[in-house]
């Protein structure tokens, strides 16, 4: 599944040469990953407040093609790319007006935090929405 996050950059988004700062990129990142979640039906909030479960990450990573202005409408595609048995990675794209501006990605684990974290396996109802059974690679 694919999801679609937009937004519009921000004035304190910008540096001293007015182009998004890119720390920004991988606060996008988890924004946007939140918003799969939601889509999903499975919102980080429901997630962490009913099961103590969160997907902190394991490795993250951006390229950079073009830079960001203020005020430029952004949007993010979001899809999970490859489904392990307790890791997920989603990788980002950026758009501005269909024009690629960058490309990233999350790995993330499905963890536990009932007591020290800890990864579990991806419960089948979230690994469904997330992949159609025919692409899994476990
Ligand atoms: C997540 C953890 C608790 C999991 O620990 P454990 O329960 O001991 O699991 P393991 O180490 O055995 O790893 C689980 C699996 O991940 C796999 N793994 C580990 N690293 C990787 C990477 N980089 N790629 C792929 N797979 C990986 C590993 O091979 C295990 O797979 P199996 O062999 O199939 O079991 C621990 O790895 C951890 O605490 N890591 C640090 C997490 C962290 O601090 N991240 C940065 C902060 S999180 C954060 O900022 C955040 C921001 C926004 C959010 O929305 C959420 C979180």
């Amino acid at each position: 599944m694919v999801v679609e996050y937009s937004f519009r950059v921000k004035w304190g988004n910008t540096d001293a040469a007015g182009i998004v700062f890119y720390p920004n990129f991988y606060k996008w990142m988890d924004e946007a990953t939140h918003e799969y979640f939601t889509a999903i039906a499975f919102p980080s909030s429901t997630l962490f407040v009913e099961q103590q479960v969160g997907t902190p990450l394991l490795e993250a990573n951006c390229q950079f093609k073009s830079p960001l202005f203020f005020e430029d409408q952004v949007t993010v595609r979001s899809v999970v790319v490859e489904l392990h048995q307790k890791v997920f990675k989603i990788s980002h794209t950026f758009l501005r007006n269909e024009k690629l501006i960058a490309e990233g990605f999350e790995i993330r684990a499905w963890t536990s935090f009932k007591e020290k974290p800890k990864a579990y396996p991806i419960p089948d109802q979230v690994r469904e929405k997330m992949m159609p059974k025919e692409t899994l690679n476990r």
